[in-house]
């Protein structure tokens, strides 16, 4: 059988479904489905006609599935909680994972060491990061409402947290934060500063570091505006963010920030009473010395003002300089979120502007896989009438009345051979088919039983009727 209408050659379906290897004693073992399996088109079919599509062209991009496909993996990443010495249960979570793997623990922020730990809720099901404070004995239980006002605070650049309570299930008097998880995120000290950035910004002995190693000045906007946009939701509800360190800023996605640990110092410091209002010009200091320090992407830029300023001068805008200025002043008599907010003005609509047009990229990506989602639905019809074994006592169910007319148009639609006999691949008949079969149009087409003795003549229209029927039959059996 050929296709009728199909233009040999023009779509490639490339890659199989599965992954197979052999073990020794020639025993085949089936892995699941790799993600790196989707790879970009290979040169030679990368200059296509405009009228020729790849297969690439039907799904989402091969970054984005590769990124969702390694959040989801980090998701499902267990341990086993004694070889770590972890505790097995803690409250309400379990199957916890150790998210920081560094032996020596800084107690310099906190003031106590701390440990970062995936887990999963019993009661939701969702996965949370909890926060370990080690070693620390609350001795005012009124300090546990300080987290009230944060539970409050939804914002797409603060890392929301659920609840915090006393733990001595680690062996010692721990405090615990729990907050949203976001899988494969990296600190924004990991981004700019760990080891990958340094090797990737490696200063060659002798040779001055060169612009290609700062942060581009836009990138640099964009974290201010998110910052900002976090300390206005933050001070305008009385509180104050009180950890601005790179440390404790996530990148949970491409230059998406948010500001994590909120709530950890006010339950920490709730014995000293502090003046949030001060707190606040803090806030706005260190908002200036962070930018500061990421503008040189040197961690004791601050040690030496002068000379940093010099830097910015060299390496960005007027504004940017003038900025981090500003931040870092003094206050007279206050510095407010707002006044950055007007100072930002036109940056803003610069970022609004690259957020929508992610946004629309996205969306595009969700149209793509809207149609394999319909088209995945169908297919399992398909799987769960053709074939079936025997339905009602009958054995032949699945070949007699309108299954007969199923199978011949299932044959019709992955079983066709060319000229020479060999399958045809063609991934675009079998979409244009499914998608036709779905709409159900009156279009006709010539189904051949297996034996050529016969062929009939049905519209779409009437295939989708038999299957509905076929499928509803099978409904009715539960
Ligand atoms: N809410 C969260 N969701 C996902 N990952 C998180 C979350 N909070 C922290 N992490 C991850 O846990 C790891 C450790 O975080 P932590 O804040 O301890 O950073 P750190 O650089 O080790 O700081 P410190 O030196 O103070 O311990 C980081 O890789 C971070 O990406």
């Amino acid at each position: 059988m050929s296709i009728p209408g199909a233009v040999p050659g023009n779509y490639y379906a490339e890659g199989s479904m599965n992954n197979y290897y052999f073990q020794g004693g020639g025993t085949m073992v089936q892995q699941p489905l790799q993600y790196h399996l989707y790879n970009t088109p290979l040169p030679h079919v990368s200059n296509l006609s405009p009228h020729q599509k790849t297969i690439h062209g039907f799904f989402i991009s091969d970054s984005l599935r590769e990124e969702l496909h390694r959040k989801n993996e980090m998701i499902l990443q267990t341990v086993n909680a004694q070889e770590y010495g972890l505790p097995e249960e803690l409250h309400e979570y379990h199957s916890l994972y150790p998210l920081d793997l560094t032996q020596e623990k800084s107690t310099e922020v906190f003031g106590y060491q701390s440990s970062v730990y995936k887990c999963m809720c019993s009661v939701d099901g969702r996965t949370y990061a909890l926060r370990r404070i080690e070693g620390f004995r609350l001795t005012n239980e009124q300090a546990m409402q300080t987290i009230d006002g944060w539970r409050r605070i939804k914002h797409a650049n603060i890392v929301s947290i659920k609840e915090a309570f006393t733990s001595k299930a680690f062996g010692d008097h721990s405090l615990i934060f729990v907050y949203d998880y976001h899988p494969c995120s990296k600190t924004l000290y990991d981004v700019h500063f760990g080891p990958q950035a340094q090797l990737a910004s490696q200063v060659v002995v002798g040779v001055p570091k060169t612009s290609d190693h700062i942060i581009h000045e836009r990138i640099l906007w964009s974290y201010l505006i998110q910052l900002t946009s976090a300390l206005k939701k933050i001070h305008s509800v009385g509180l104050a963010a009180r950890l601005i360190d790179p440390t404790k800023i996530l990148v949970t996605g491409k230059n998406r920030i948010r500001l994590n640990c909120c709530g950890v110092m006010d339950m920490l410091t709730f014995d000293s009473a502090p003046n949030v209002a001060h707190l606040q010009q803090d806030d706005i200091l260190n908002l200036g010395q962070l930018m500061m320090t990421l503008a040189c992407k040197s961690l004791t830029a601050t040690h030496n003002i002068s000379k940093s300023v010099e830097y910015i001068t060299q390496h960005y805008s007027q504004d940017l300089k003038n900025m981090i200025l500003y931040l870092m002043s003094q206050p007279v008599p206050m510095k407010t979120v707002d006044q950055i907010i007007t100072m930002l003005g036109p940056r803003v609509l610069q970022e609004i502007n690259d957020v929508q047009n992610a946004n629309d990229i996205l969306e595009s990506d969700l149209g793509r896989e809207l149609e394999n989602g319909r088209l995945v639905r169908l297919l399992m019809k398909f799987g769960f009438i053709n074939e079936r074994p025997e339905f009602d006592m009958d054995p032949a169910w699945s070949e007699t009345g309108d299954r007969y007319i199923i199978k011949l148009f299932r044959d019709y639609v992955f079983h066709q051979v060319d000229e020479a006999g060999l399958p045809v691949l063609d991934v675009a008949h079998v979409l244009t088919c499914l998608n036709k079969l779905d709409a159900g149009v009156d279009e006709k087409i010539v189904l051949m039983s297996r034996d050529e003795l016969s062929c009939l003549i049905v519209s779409y229209r009437e295939i989708k009727a038999c299957i509905e029927s076929a499928f509803r039959d099978l409904s009715k059996s539960k």
